[in-house]
């Protein structure tokens, strides 16, 4: 009998698969420390960043998209496209927290950049991750860097999104300690609390990286001396911005450097090894003098009564993180551009 031809295997090696760089889709209102986290990630051959989606936050969305378009300009990246996103909560409250103070009121240190050549694309950002989600089933992970109305629409309207999608990293909550737009609540879940609600209970992969963790990641004066001393394209051009966002940090905090909130939370997902988490069922308070209080259940006691976190969906809360490894690693990839 004549020999049977070879079956081509086609690989499937975890170790291999690994290697491919993870595809992440950055929701995001830039926002300085924004800006900085988009050009980290750029610069970060474990992701590949295969869209950007925006929020309003740091600035509303109308001018979220324009700096997201004009950052991929700076950048050299027009390839990676932007969806615009919800200019409403998902209540559809148009009363909208915006934190121009922080950031300036052009979001980018009010240096008033001419505007970009480039356009969005035509379909919304909760349509834009809703595609790439089932596209790439459990291969993209979105890191959210605003109010997570555009999140929690896609978990709306699409019911097998939060299957879909691989995973979501977001910067937000304030777990155990006081907030940073009042003692309760962190901005980007005061923003809308309950998007925050809603993805946290979807049942998705999700990493909450909040204000906990990322203000024991400190970028101080001699960081952005060092900065400033690089040739680098990213360096040279946050070196310009940065200064709002310094003064700010000086006023509100006293300290002499910045809080690297959204940095930190692109590197959570390019390296999670660089912070530690514990699970548990997050719940998020949506009205009253709490609201945007973020409440994690991590299990200890079984509760005698049915509570509103029963049988809700665990997510992963970061506890810890390596702030030196995280800011030399967010020095090294800005110097080195
Ligand atoms: O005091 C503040 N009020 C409002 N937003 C702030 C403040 N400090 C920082 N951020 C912004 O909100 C996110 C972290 O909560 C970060 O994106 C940061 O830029």
């Amino acid at each position: 009998m004549a020999a049977q031809p070879k079956k081509i295997i086609v690989d499937t090696d975890p170790d291999a698969m690994a290697a491919q760089p993870k595809k992440i889709i950055i929701d995001t209102d830039p926002g300085i420390d924004d800006a900085m986290a988009i050009f980290v990630a750029l610069r970060s051959p474990e992701v590949e960043v295969i869209g950007l989606t925006t929020i309003y936050g740091n600035v509303y969305t109308t001018l979220a998209t324009r700096n997201a378009l004009h950052l991929l300009e700076v950048a050299g990246r027009t390839d990676i496209p932007v969806a615009e996103g919800s200019h409403v909560s998902i209540t559809n409250g148009t009363k909208l927290r915006i934190a121009g103070f922080v950031h300036g009121t052009d979001g980018l240190g009010n240096q008033n950049f001419p505007p970009p050549k480039g356009k969005p694309i035509e379909q919304s950002a909760a349509d834009f991750l809703i595609e790439q989600a089932k596209l790439y089933p459990g291969k993209v992970t979105v890191v959210a860097l605003g109010p997570l109305t555009n999140i929690a629409l896609a978990i709306q309207r699409d019911p097998a999104f939060a299957k879909n999608i691989g995973q979501i990293v977001l910067l937000g909550g304030a777990f155990l300690v006081n907030g940073n737009v009042n003692p309760a609540s962190e901005a980007n879940i005061f923003g809308d609390p309950d998007a925050a609600d809603i993805v946290f209970t979807s049942g998705a992969d999700v990493v909450a990286v909040g204000i906990n963790v990322t203000h024991q990641v400190v970028f101080t004066d001699a960081d952005r001396e060092k900065l400033s001393r690089s040739d680098g394209k990213f360096a040279q051009y946050l070196c310009k911005i940065l200064d709002v966002y310094f003064s700010y940090h000086h006023d509100a905090y006293n300290i002499k450097g910045v809080y690297l909130h959204d940095p930190a939370t692109i590197l959570a997902a390019v390296d999670p090894s660089l912070m530690t988490y514990t699970e548990g069922v997050v719940r998020v308070q949506t009205s009253g003098i709490t609201k945007g209080l973020t409440i994690l259940y991590n299990k200890q006691k079984r509760f005698g009564e049915v509570t509103e976190w029963t049988d809700k969906p665990t997510v992963k809360v970061a506890v810890t993180a390596d702030a030196p490894a995280l800011v030399k690693l967010v020095m090294e990839r800005l110097m080195d551009s």
